[in-house]
């Protein structure tokens, strides 16, 4: 049986997480959920799984909750609420999927505590890769990929060694955006941006996959997890996203990973590797599906992707930078306060004033986001 804590238990990874436990409840056992403030559904989650811990954003809402949970369920909130569900609970194995990177510091925590990690959390890579993954040898921990393009690569190199690899190949859907061209983005409606075409997301990863900051995201989480220089990955477009994304060997020979577009696949990889269990999802019918489709990437019309490998290339803090402006610009967007095009115009702007500080320490890392904020807030 494993122990679970999830940081997010309320949001679409958490649920989905929370969807794979139900299904073979006889594998798992919850011990912490973090959610942050949608109070019912933490209600709900927390009378199905009787975890022995909780946490909420705010005190109001801890205090809230107290008075419907029994007294086997300790409250707790904040950032200390999220650091004890991370590293305070019997957990041996931690979900996060917190979003942003309000998740790094629990994150650290857990892995200090020497808990297996099941990584959603992708902005936690971006910010502080080298800390995350010097942390996980030095712990001795599990890092497993849930992102969709991190657990198909990792399935793809299944038993294959990291120096018979040419590439890994990142599948992009392309977003809600795709077929429009650059002159037509403007004006466009958070409604409109939040249509994705294939994945259920939560609204700040759906409005990432539109501007392709989402794609950027990836390819320095891809560098993080799988230690490949940024010249051996690549972005493809695939507006389907059936192929998960695919590594290509020295040989040719291109092996990929396949699925419906569905989380909890992924999500349960993470949680049984290297075992496979059945899923509560749908088989994919290729004959139903008939063709795929591939376009080579346009980094003219998705600048924001070339922002993130110039940004993993300069490495120490700028990709800390890349990531917290455009987490205020897309929290702005959101509000309806900036236009959709001024989500780029924003992270180039804020890059661009950046000084990069190598090899940063986490005091560094945590200094360059919230000068980051400050300067996209501005
Ligand atoms: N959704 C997906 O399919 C995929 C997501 N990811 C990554 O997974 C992560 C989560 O994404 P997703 O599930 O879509 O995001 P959601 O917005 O759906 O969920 C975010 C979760 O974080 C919680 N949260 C937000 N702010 C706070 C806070 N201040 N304190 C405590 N909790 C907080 C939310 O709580 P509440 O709602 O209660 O306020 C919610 O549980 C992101 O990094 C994303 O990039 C990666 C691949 C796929
Ligand atoms: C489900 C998942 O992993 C998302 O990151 C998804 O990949 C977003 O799709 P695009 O970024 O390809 O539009
Ligand atoms: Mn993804």
């Amino acid at each position: 049986m494993k122990h679970i804590a999830i940081l997010g238990s309320t949001g679409s990874i958490g649920t989905q997480t929370l969807d794979v436990l139900a299904h073979s409840p006889e594998l798992y056992k919850v011990e912490g959920l973090a959610g942050g403030h949608n109070l019912p559904l933490l209600l709900e989650q927390i009378k199905q799984f009787k975890p022995k811990k909780v946490s909420v954003a705010t005190k109001s809402l801890a205090d809230e909750l107290k008075l419907h949970v029994s007294a086997q369920t300790s409250v707790f909130y904040g950032d200390e609420g999220l650091m004890e569900i991370a590293a305070g609970t019997d957990a041996d194995y931690v979900v996060t999927a917190l979003v942003g990177s309000q998740g790094l510091r629990p994150t650290l925590a857990a892995i200090e505590a020497g808990k297996d990690i099941g990584l959603a959390n992708k902005e936690t890579l971006v910010s502080a890769g080298h800390l995350v993954t010097e942390l996980v040898k030095k712990r001795g921990v599990k890092l497993l990929p849930i992102d969709s393009e991190h657990s198909a690569i990792f399935q793809c190199l299944n038993g294959e060694s990291i120096q018979d690899i040419n590439k890994i190949i990142l599948t992009a859907s392309g977003g809600s955006f795709r077929d429009r061209t650059r002159e037509q983005l403007k004006g466009v409606t958070v409604e409109q941006a939040l249509q994705h075409p294939n994945w259920s997301m939560g609204a700040k990863i759906t409005i990432d996959s539109a501007t392709m900051v989402n794609k950027g995201l990836e390819v320095i989480e891809a560098h993080w997890l799988f230690g490949l220089p940024y010249s051996q990955i690549e972005v493809l477009i695939h507006p389907e996203s059936i192929i998960h994304s695919c590594v290509e060997f020295v040989d040719n020979s291109i092996i990929a990973q396949l699925g419906n577009p569905d989380m909890r696949v992924p999500i349960q990889y993470a949680l049984t590797y290297p075992q496979r269990l059945s899923t509560p999802s749908k088989p994919l019918n290729l004959a139903q599906i008939g063709k795929l489709n591939f376009r080579e990437m346009d980094y003219v019309r998705f600048p924001c992707l070339q922002m993130a490998f110039d940004s993993g290339r300069a490495g120490g803090t700028a990709t800390t930078v890349y990531n917290a402006a455009n987490e205020v610009a897309v929290a702005r967007f959101l509000k309806g306060a900036i236009d959709f095009l001024q989500i780029e115009w924003t992270i180039d702007s804020v890059l661009n004033q950046h000084e990069v500080v190598a090899s940063p320490n986490l005091e560094e890392i945590m200094a360059a986001d919230t000068w980051a904020r400050a300067a996209a807030e501005k």
